[in-house]
């Protein structure tokens, strides 16, 4: 059985790192750390890496379709990570961060409030904070460096990045699989307000779905219940970690500079129990259940 040290890193982000397997697969491994106003938080949330994993092996499992996903039980995946690694295959992947929105918040609300418009996609006049667009819109960003942010793509853009025929498919594969996700999601009592899609293009030239897949980390889960625009709405798993460094108790200036302190317990027992929730929810599988 391999361990973790075998694999080169090739990648790594906030919360997750990339390794190699071979010439063909890569590992993707979730940690259990949280990320909340662009700082990595000194407090790891157990199990987080592990149901992040398993919600995107239950959306890939559920839309079908091409994907990078090899398996998540392997035995090239070694026993320390497991369940919360995936082995992947190796693609050649775009440089667009592929940003579906069903509902207006952050910043393509601010991005309208400016312009009118998303992405320059033009939207109608008299939208707030959380109102459900008319139509899910495609919101393309670039994939800016660690410690940068993404900058917002119009379509030409996309299309003079990737060439207007990929451009055209990015968008029509990203819209079809989250109206797809919005839909089943609903069905669960849950909003899937927006997401951003990773893709790749295999040896034949297909788009295939990569990355983590309708995670919290990557998309904004509300519940139904209590929804209402005009509004921020609170995010499902992260709002207590939010609203706790910004309150007197944390001690915490965020305009500091300073890195967030230690969450306290209650506050990582609570969050953990809302990324078990987000995943029993969605997904109708126990998390006790998974690996
Ligand atoms: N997934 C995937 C994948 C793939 N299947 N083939 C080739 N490259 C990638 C890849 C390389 N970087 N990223 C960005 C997401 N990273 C996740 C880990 O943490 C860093 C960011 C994806």
């Amino acid at each position: 059985m391999p361990t973790l040290t075998e694999y080169p890193q090739v990648a790594a982000g906030k919360v997750r790192e990339l390794y190699a397997v071979d010439d063909d697969h890569l590992l993707l491994l979730a940690s259990d750390r949280i990320s909340a106003y662009d700082y990595v938080l000194p407090t790891t949330i157990p199990d987080k890496g592990r149901v992040l994993t398993a919600m995107s092996v239950f959306w890939f499992d559920l839309l079908g379709g091409a994907n990078h996903l090899v398996s998540s039980d392997d035995p090239r995946i070694p026993d320390e990570v497991r369940g919360r690694a995936l082995l992947v295959r190796r693609l050649r992947m775009l440089p667009v961060e592929c940003v579906a929105r069903g509902y207006l918040t952050g910043s393509g609300l601010a991005d309208y409030v400016r312009t009118g418009s998303v992405c320059g996609v033009p939207l109608p006049s008299g939208l707030v904070e959380a109102s459900k667009l008319p139509a899910p819109i495609f919101t393309p960003t670039t994939k800016a460096e660690v410690g940068q942010h993404d900058e917002a793509m119009d379509f030409a853009a996309v299309e003079a990045t990737v060439g207007a025929d990929l451009a055209a498919r990015l968008r029509d594969t990203t819209l079809s699989i989250y109206r797809r996700a919005a839909e089943h999601a609903e069905s669960r009592g849950m909003i899937l307000a927006d997401t951003k899609f990773e893709f790749g293009v295999d040896s034949a030239g297909e788009i295939v779905l990569a990355d983590e897949v309708l995670t919290p980390d990557s998309s904004r889960y509300w519940a139904m219940d209590g929804y209402s625009a005009g509004r921020v709405q609170p995010a499902f798993d992260k709002q207590v970690v939010r609203d706790w460094l910004v309150s007197s108790a944390s001690g915490w200036d965020r305009s500091s500079g300073e890195q967030p302190p230690e969450l306290p317990a209650d506050v990582v027992e609570y969050t953990r129990a809302r990324y078990v929730e987000a995943y029993e929810r969605v997904s109708g599988r126990k998390f006790a259940d998974w690996a």
